[in-house]
């Protein structure tokens, strides 16, 4: 039987999340539209995005384990932000834009998963900006992002 590789393990572990998001960052800080909602990020925000999101596909713990993260303390960080759509589509411009300068891989594949994921996790990120209450409690489990569907319908 074919063992199949985690999205992480696919797009070249922890080393390539880190690539990843300290361009997209990078990028962030130069544009009109994200530079004032992350000028006064933590210096390790961009390790951190990196660790959550290899975490989410498949790879160590380290942002639950090192980086003292968890899922519901991700969402906090993004409560009443009152972030806007315009300023969500930038965000996924740029970091796509990251992911090919970087060369990361562009197989069908791993790209509709990558890009299904951040659409999924931006508009919540979204929606999570206009609610100062937590839809996350402590202790729920990190999300999991595989090679396949959703699952569901929206479910409030
Ligand atoms: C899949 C989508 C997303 C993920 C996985 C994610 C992940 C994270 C994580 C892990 C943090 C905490 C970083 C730290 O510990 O310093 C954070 C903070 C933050 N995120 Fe997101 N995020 C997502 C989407 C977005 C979007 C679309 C926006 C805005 C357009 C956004 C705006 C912010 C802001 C403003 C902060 C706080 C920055 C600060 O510390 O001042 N996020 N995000």
């Amino acid at each position: 039987m074919k063992t199949v590789p985690t999205l992480y393990e696919w797009a070249g572990g922890r080393e390539a999340f880190e690539r990843l998001t300290e361009l997209f960052y990078g990028k962030v800080l130069q544009d009109e539209l994200l530079e004032p909602v992350f000028r006064h990020m933590n210096p390790e925000h961009s390790k951190h995005v990196a660790h959550f999101i290899a975490e989410v596909f498949g790879g160590p713990k380290t942002y639950t384990e090192d980086d003292n993260g968890s899922h519901a303390g991700m969402v906090r960080h993004h409560l009443g932000k009152m972030l806007t759509e315009a300023q969500r589509r930038r965000w996924m411009a740029l970091l796509l834009d990251s992911a090919d300068e970087i060369g990361l891989a562009s197989d069908p594949e791993f790209r509709s998963a990558l890009v299904g994921y951040l659409e999924w996790g931006s508009r919540l990120a979204i929606m999570n900006s206009s609610t100062a209450d937590n839809p996350i409690s402590e202790g729920e489990p990190m999300p999991k992002w595989g090679w396949g569907e959703t699952g569901g319908p929206y479910q409030p």
